[in-house]
């Protein structure tokens, strides 16, 4: 194993990365969730040693200590001899001074040994989280994994390292301290040993019920992270719809929780440590019961027996701490089981073994070949015996209606995932095979959503490529058509902008986004609905800066806004995860088909609103054939699809223009067809009232 290597197969069972999402964090013994993170100690473990030196050192000199003490007690202050005071007082100060020196080289270095542990694991499970799939996102809460990456992390830390120092020093403290008592009387010593086990046996009886309480705590910390974090970044949604309460709601059954569970585990710390308390103190009763006997026998000095009880308080600390200690460890593990579970899902696609195969730049032909691909855990193909090629410099444009695998596409052509069947090559190389390093540098995606860093605008586009000249950066922005309003901007190429920000729209958002493509310089390019979002102006103003970054570049533009179409090389329309037609624009207008009638309908040529509710494509049982263009076909499960959107279309706009008589169907349940008629495909044509639900002269202009 690598120097720092955390063993990824945890050895439990149950590794499916599925049950694990489903069933929650599995449960762990403390000794496994150590030898996991042991490895994560290398090269810190001779410090270890050292600190383990200084705690021995440190726990010597405390024992001498208490030796001189002894010696002053009974020779300086007994006899009332002052003399008999320096040279044992000397001794004790030398002694104190090495003692104090060594605690605080010993103490330091600790410290230091344990920010390095926590940095090097926040760093190992970082690293391994950055390449989780994206529906590893989308079953975990973010403030979930925010806290795993936080005080999980952090609880790792009691548990491997300070919990190793703290158990040495308690342990050398306390073999010091016993032998220091046994050396001055054994007898009495014996006879409050014997009570030691009920200290064993208190953390034994409490342990349980902790690490119990420190799970539901930790979970509970996960969840209240997670409301927060979803709350305020949905801050509009919950202002625009008064969730306010719901919000606070939501947030208080969390807090709840962690209340319950905080509470519990300060009762049960507490009660554990007053049961050590009383225990403690039968054991000195039983020391000065018997101490006082002895005196009286004159088989004891006063010395010996304050030393001897000494003795036994300092050795108390170090006894209470090593069950505290087992209990903290205990608790941890809690912690330890939740990054486990990270840990173990592993990255849906890796690097080839030995490297992979380096083409150099490639000319940009990109075949994806009889591809099938199902999303781990779903139970539908995203994707089945698809297959395209698309030469370099060619545009090809991949539509359909939502959910029709579109994104999936662009997925798999940047390796997020690894298709079942098929393959995905790029200049006649499966992408498999390539490193993935080098894959994502000669494709490069832009996604949906504008991913913007939380950073300047330069570093913004810089990102596109490492080492960019300030030139270089300049010329992107002006052939995104972003250098004007950037140097508009308050501090211009150095203002700062984060994912929330307020200071750039849309469309100003998306043109950076396209800068820092053109900066990357890919010959391929992957771009996904690059203008959803963006309203008919500004995604016209997108359209310039997006041929300048498609100019002499393989391009896959996955989208639903076909006003490039009539540029594109050829066009896929697919359906339920399949190519169900293709050809240029014009041929596929004339065709009259599935093609045709997305593209009437996007651009709100339909003049009969019947059209909209038809299917765009019929599901017979050989596979998909095409609609048929007239109107008033029913019995195509797909209609359902379609004649929702027409529905929801349509009562957005009636409720926008403050249609009459709205309020009088506020409490409408939806529109007038049993659920049956639906699904079987009767599409709803009135309100309950008898109204029309479809106005033919403003048909929703959605596919
Ligand atoms: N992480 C996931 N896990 C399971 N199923 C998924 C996941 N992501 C997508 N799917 C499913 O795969 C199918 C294809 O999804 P995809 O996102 O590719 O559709 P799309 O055509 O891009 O849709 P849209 O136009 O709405 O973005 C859908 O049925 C979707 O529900």
């Amino acid at each position: 194993m690598r120097e720092g290597e955390v063993n990824s197969s945890s050895g439990h069972e149950g590794d499916d990365e599925e049950d694990e999402f489903e069933y929650g964090t599995p449960a762990i013994p403390a000794r496994t969730a150590f030898r996991r993170f042991w490895p994560l100690t290398r090269g810190l473990r001779k410090w270890l040693l050292l600190v383990w030196a200084c705690t021995v050192l440190a726990a010597l000199a405390e024992t001498e200590a208490i030796l001189v003490f002894s010696d002053l007690t009974d020779n300086a202050l007994q006899k009332g001899s002052p003399a008999a005071f320096w040279t044992p007082a000397v001794k004790w100060l030398g002694v104190a001074v090495v003692g104090a020196v060594v605690a605080y080289a010993g103490n330091s270095l600790a410290a230091w040994i344990t920010e390095r542990f926590v940095m090097r694991l926040r760093d190992h499970v970082f690293d391994h989280v950055q390449k989780l799939p994206p529906h590893f996102f989308q079953n975990h809460r973010q403030g979930d994994l925010l806290s795993r990456l936080t005080s999980d992390v952090e609880s790792i830390e009691t548990m491997v390292v300070s919990g190793l120092v703290g158990a040495a020093s308690a342990a050398f403290s306390a073999l010091f301290y016993a032998a220091a008592a046994f050396w001055l009387r054994w007898d009495l010593a014996a006879a409050t040993f014997v009570l030691a086990p009920l200290f064993w046996l208190a953390a034994r009886r409490f342990s349980g019920s902790i690490k119990d309480v420190s799970r539901q705590g930790r979970v509970a910390d996960g969840a209240i992270t997670s409301v927060v974090e979803e709350s305020l970044s949905n801050i509009v949604l919950t202002q625009a719809y008064d969730r306010r309460d719901a919000e606070r709601r939501r947030l208080g059954e969390e807090a709840n929780a962690w209340f319950r569970a905080s509470v519990r585990s300060t009762r049960l710390n507490e009660a554990y440590e007053q049961l050590v308390a009383v225990i403690e103190t039968v054991c000195v009763l039983a020391v000065i019961g018997i101490g006082a006997w002895e005196i009286s026998t004159g088989r004891m000095t006063l010395g010996q027996l304050l030393a001897f009880a000494a003795f036994l308080g300092y050795l108390y600390p170090p006894v209470r701490g090593l069950a505290q200690l087992g209990l903290t460890v205990t608790a941890a593990t809690a912690g330890a089981e939740r990054l486990i579970e990270i840990l173990d899902v592993r990255p849906s696609v890796e690097d080839p073994r030995h490297g992979g195969t380096d083409i150099g730049r490639p000319d940009g032909t990109v075949e994806v070949r009889d591809v099938g691909f199902t999303y781990p855990g779903a139970d539908t193909l995203a994707l089945q015996g698809l297959s395209f090629k698309v030469d370099p410099g060619e545009l090809v444009i991949v539509t359909g209606p939502s959910g029709a695998g579109k994104s999936t596409v662009s997925k798999l052509l940047l390796r997020f995932y690894d298709p079942d069947a098929g393959d995905v090559l790029l200049d006649g190389v499966p992408v498999r095979d390539l490193p993935l390093a080098r894959l994502r540098e000669y494709v490069t995606l832009l996604p949906q959503e504008t991913l913007v860093l939380h950073d300047t605008v330069r570093a913004n586009i810089a990102c596109g490529r490492a080492g960019a000249s300030e030139q270089a950066i300049e010329e992107a922005a002006r052939a995104a058509d972003a250098h004007e309003f950037i140097l508009r901007l308050p501090e211009g190429y150095d203002t700062k902008v984060d994912p929330n920000s307020a200071r750039l729209s849309g469309g100003q958002l998306q043109r950076l986004a396209i800068a820092r493509a053109i900066l990357r310089d890919a010959p391929v390019l992957v771009l996904d609905e690059p203008t959803t979002g963006l309203d008919a102006m500004a995604a016209r103003r997108v359209v310039k800066p997006l041929r300048r970054l498609m100019a002499g570049r393989t391009t896959i533009m996955i989208t639903h806004d076909l006003n490039l179409a009539p540029d594109a090389d050829r066009i896929l329309v697919v359906d339920h995860g399949r190519i169900v037609e293709t050809g240029r624009h014009e041929e596929l207008l004339a065709r009259g088909g599935a093609y045709a009638r997305l593209h009437r309908s996007q651009n709100n040529a339909v003049t009969d609103t019947a059209e909209l509710r038809l299917p765009l494509f019929a599901e017979g049982t050989e596979g998909f054939a095409e609609a048929p263009a007239a109107v008033g076909q029913a019995a195509y499960g797909y209609q359902a699809y379609e004649g929702q959107q027409a529905y929801e279309g349509q009562q957005g706009q009636q409720g926008y223009e403050g249609h009459e008589g709205y309020g009088s169907y506020g409490a409408w349940q939806g529109p007038s067809y049993a659920h049956d008629q639906y699904v079987n495909a009767a599409v709803p044509t009135t309100l309950p009232d008898g109204r029309p639900l479809f106005r033919d002269e403003e048909p929703w202009p959605g596919i």
